[in-house]
């Protein structure tokens, strides 16, 4: 018999695999021409596998190209693309430096030029010029709030477009008149387009009133200079871009329940649109673990998977991100079960600004931890799940995979 734990590491690297965007790049790409010169420039977590992918099918088509990535991200030299790695989730000096390229490779283009633009999650972060009179600093306090105050994507991105000159849609203007054909990796639950790396071309959806009810909600503390920033419209029309959107954490959730039923589980998705509380969404399919052992819901070997994006409310001193405080609390929920592990994972690899993807628990976990005097209501109230995890060698480190469709996590039960 399998091993549980590496059976629920096999299930999700499966379905990590299943998700590279590169066939989907080269399919999305496969029989179009281009009439002019065509740029390239990719941004996000997923930008190198992207503009690699991109690159093979262009071949000597492609004029130059940039790449904006997360720092560890790069995978090596691409022939005629600039490859810069920085700053995430906050950005920094470099961002602003691989954003100040972009800038430079898309200026004075014709109408019969094309920039091809790769999106993935974390473009955020990687691909920023702020507007005049907001600074870096400026930047990095107000990413720090957001990250911290338990707003969802969606609510983070409509601060941060409005206080950019090359997001909501001013991307697409700066390239105008070259027509811009974007791919886009979705990592946000409903793919919306004006949230993904917070829509460089794509007009934003929300309104100066959406982001000072976000202000008020999470009484975040932003500078006078700032707030007026917010109060400036974004653009709402947007009118050279195509729009190709590939990838999902369904396609992630749809891949593992594949690689369960392969090992012989029974795969239920419960759900593609979690976004609880991280501990809440652990101590959830914690709950649902207990069911099944007491006989109901599903018969063993079964495989329940929850995809999305939880968020975490930052109160404590620690070090950890939201798939590792999922399964903290997961392994709370399942203290003392027999034959069952809870995995949960960022498809990215990387977990808040951490090295781990999540954590990988069993029923025994709590106890192991109790050995060492480590509590897990207290590892997780000081947010240190990744400390927690690391006590009883239940850390995920892949290191970056390549994509970035948002989470998944799996229970398994033998
Ligand atoms: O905005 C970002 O960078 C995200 O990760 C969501 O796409």
């Amino acid at each position: 018999m399998t091993d549980l734990r590496e059976d629920a590491r096999r299930i999700v690297n499966e379905a990590i695999a299943g998700v590279l965007p590169n066939q989907a790049v080269e399919a999305a790409l496969a029989d179009r021409r281009f009439p002019g010169r065509v740029y390239l420039v990719a941004i996000g977590k997923a930008g190198f596998s992207m503009a690699q992918a991109a690159a093979k099918v262009l071949g000597p088509a492609l004029v130059k190209g940039a790449v904006l990535t997360k720092y560890g991200h790069a995978q090596g030299l691409l022939e005629r693309i600039e490859v810069v790695e920085a700053g995430h989730p906050v950005p920094d000096r470099n961002t602003l430096y691989g954003t100040e390229k972009v800038l430079a490779l898309v200026e004075g283009l014709t109408a019969t030029d094309t920039v091809l633009f790769l999106v993935s999650g974390g473009g955020s972060a990687l691909f920023e010029k702020p507007l005049p009179g907001v600074d870096l600093t400026d930047l990095e306090k107000i990413t720090q709030q957001l990250l911290a105050c338990g707003a969802d994507i969606v609510e983070i991105n409509t601060i941060r477009k409005r206080l950019s000159a090359v997001k909501g849609g001013r991307f697409a203007h700066l390239c105008r008149p070259a027509q811009v054909f974007s791919v886009i990796l979705s990592d946000v639950l409903g793919d919306r387009l004006d949230s993904i790396a917070s829509g460089p071309a794509w007009p934003d959806a929300a309104t100066v009133e959406d982001a000072l009810a976000i202000v008020e909600k999470y009484k975040l503390s932003l500078p006078s200079s700032l707030l007026a920033k917010l109060k400036l419209e974004t653009p709402k029309q947007v009118d050279n871009v195509t729009v190709m959107v590939t990838g999902s954490v369904k396609a992630l959730c749809r891949e593992a329940a594949a690689a369960a039923a392969r090992l012989g589980y029974r795969p239920v998705i419960l759900t593609t649109q979690l976004t609880c509380e991280a501990r809440e969404g652990g101590r959830f399919l914690a709950a649902i673990a207990r069911e099944i052992r007491d006989g109901g819901y599903l018969q063993p070997p079964c495989a329940v998977i929850l995809g999305g994006e939880t968020v975490v409310n930052v109160k404590g001193k620690g070090k950890g991100g939201r798939n590792q405080e999922f399964a903290l609390a997961a392994a709370e929920g399942i203290a003392g079960l027999a034959d069952t592990v809870v995995i949960a994972a960022g498809s990215d690899g990387t977990d808040g600004p951490t090295d781990a993807a999540g954590g990988l628990v069993d029923g025994q976990t709590q106890e192991v931890l109790l050995r060492q005097g480590l509590k897990i209501g207290a590892v997780l109230e000081d947010n240190d799940a990744y400390c927690g995890l690391a006590a009883c060698d239940s850390l995920l480190l892949s290191g970056p995979t390549g994509t970035n469709v948002n989470d998944v996590a799996v229970l398994l039960c033998r």
